[in-house]
């Protein structure tokens, strides 16, 4: 009876904006003798807009990687109800519109990054000149084209996240799964990932972000729910959540100590008083890139990464084969290609089980790429916001290219 008002629920609410939609989801581990060991996510409710960037927060252990690893169909729920572009995560369709980078990097170590990209865009069934012409994008875009030919086993931790954010790409997926995807890179590189991740968002991709860089999460979510105990804690958007109502902030330029005297006279006739005043500081991340754009043009040397080139431009509808884009790396990287329309379905709950496939790993990526049909990009007020401050971020990094 539960089970039938959860599913017909979330049918109901399911809508046509709707990527990812979780009506009463838990999730229950089970000890060898099937009695329940851990309960790693416990009810929770969400959804997902098309277009929207979504953090899921959480100390660790809280339930994010189970909640993940059931939206991508590599576990089955225990109760409740999960949808994915209106489908049930398994469903094979479902899963070519998806591109995920684990928490993990799972490559295989004797493999170079292009055999790498190869093999994934193998999996996809793509043709060899598609494969090429992906691969070389993804290689510049992700800041690795000059180290292609070194075995992933010798790249360092943050190489390794780019290496796996350009397979998470091959397919130019709808929804994007970003499992702490800027540990270990330097602040360009996770700066570059974060104007990525907006910008693809601007274009009606779907971004779910899991990550415990805060400030991350803070400069790209749209909407951020934080769990604790498998359970849901707080939801909204960043505005919300951060707002301080109690208190008042006022910006001007600066003050002579006689003006802010005359300010606390006309507080105090109201009974208030000024708590503090301060001369706002720079962020690190700021501080950082002025750095090294200072040492890049200078000329100094590095045997690293570098800081990213031309963006993938077959994620592009527009892309002519076998032309390289003159546009920024980012611009190329977005594609204009749309989603299918969200079908809306009735989705039958998912049984419980006590193991996991590791096949279904294998058939997240073993899907043809498909064209995608049109689909409109919910207004996301807030995204704007964030956008327009990467549009001006950008240029600096353009300068470091
Ligand atoms: N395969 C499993 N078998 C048994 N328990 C598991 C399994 N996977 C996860 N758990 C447990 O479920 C709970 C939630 O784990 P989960 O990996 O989802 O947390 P998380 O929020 O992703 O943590 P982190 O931030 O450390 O990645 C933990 O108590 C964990 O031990």
């Amino acid at each position: 009876m539960t089970q039938t008002m959860t599913q017909t629920a979330a049918a109901e609410s399911m809508t046509s904006d709707s990527v990812v939609k979780c009506v009463k989801l838990s999730k229950i581990f089970k000890d060898f003798w099937l009695r329940n060991r851990v309960k790693a996510v416990d009810s929770i409710d969400f959804d997902i807009k098309r277009g929207e960037v979504f953090g899921l927060l959480g100390p660790n252990g809280s339930g994010k990687s189970t909640t993940i690893k059931m939206i991508l169909g590599l576990l089955h729920s225990t109760a409740g109800h999960i949808a994915v572009f209106g489908q049930m995560p398994r469903d094979v369709n479902t899963k070519k519109m998806i591109g995920y980078l684990p928490e993990e990097s799972y490559l295989y170590r004797f493999l170079n990054a292009r055999e790498t990209l190869d093999y994934y865009g193998k999996l996809f069934h793509q043709n060899r000149r598609q494969r090429k012409q992906r691969i070389d994008m993804l290689l510049e875009m992700v800041g690795l084209d000059r180290v292609a030919h070194r075995p992933i086993g010798e790249y360092s931790k943050g190489m390794q996240r780019r290496i796996g954010l350009a397979q998470a790409l091959i397919n130019d997926p709808q929804l994007l799964i970003l499992d702490e995807p800027t540990t270990g890179m330097d602040p360009i590189g996770a700066k570059q990932i974060k104007d990525l991740i907006l910008q693809l968002s601007d274009k009606g991709k779907t971004i779910l972000l899991c990550s415990h860089q805060l400030s991350d999460v803070q400069d790209v979510c749209d909407r951020v729910a934080v769990m604790y105990g498998g359970k849901i804690r707080q939801i909204g958007t960043v505005e919300e959540l951060l707002v301080k109502e109690e208190t008042t902030t006022l910006k001007v330029d600066h003050l002579d100590p006689s003006i802010i005297e005359e300010i606390e006279q006309v507080l105090a006739k109201h009974n208030k008083c000024i708590d503090a005043v301060e001369h706002p500081t720079q962020r690190l991340e700021d501080l950082f890139l002025d750095i090294v754009h200072k040492a890049q043009k200078e000329g100094l040397a590095t045997h690293g990464a570098s800081s990213g080139g031309e963006i993938a431009s077959f994620l592009t509808s527009e892309a002519v084969a076998g032309e390289a884009s003159s546009e920024s790396i980012l611009e190329e990287l977005v594609s204009n290609s749309q989603p299918e329309p969200v079908v809306e379905k009735e989705v039958p709950v998912e049984q419980p089980a006590n193991t996991e496939s590791d096949e279904a790993i294998a058939s997240l990526m073993d899907q043809p790429k498909v064209e995608q049909a049109e689909a409109k990009k919910p207004d996301v007020s807030d995204a704007e916001k964030k956008r327009k401050k990467s549009a001006g971020d950008q240029s600096v990094i353009d300068d470091l290219l």
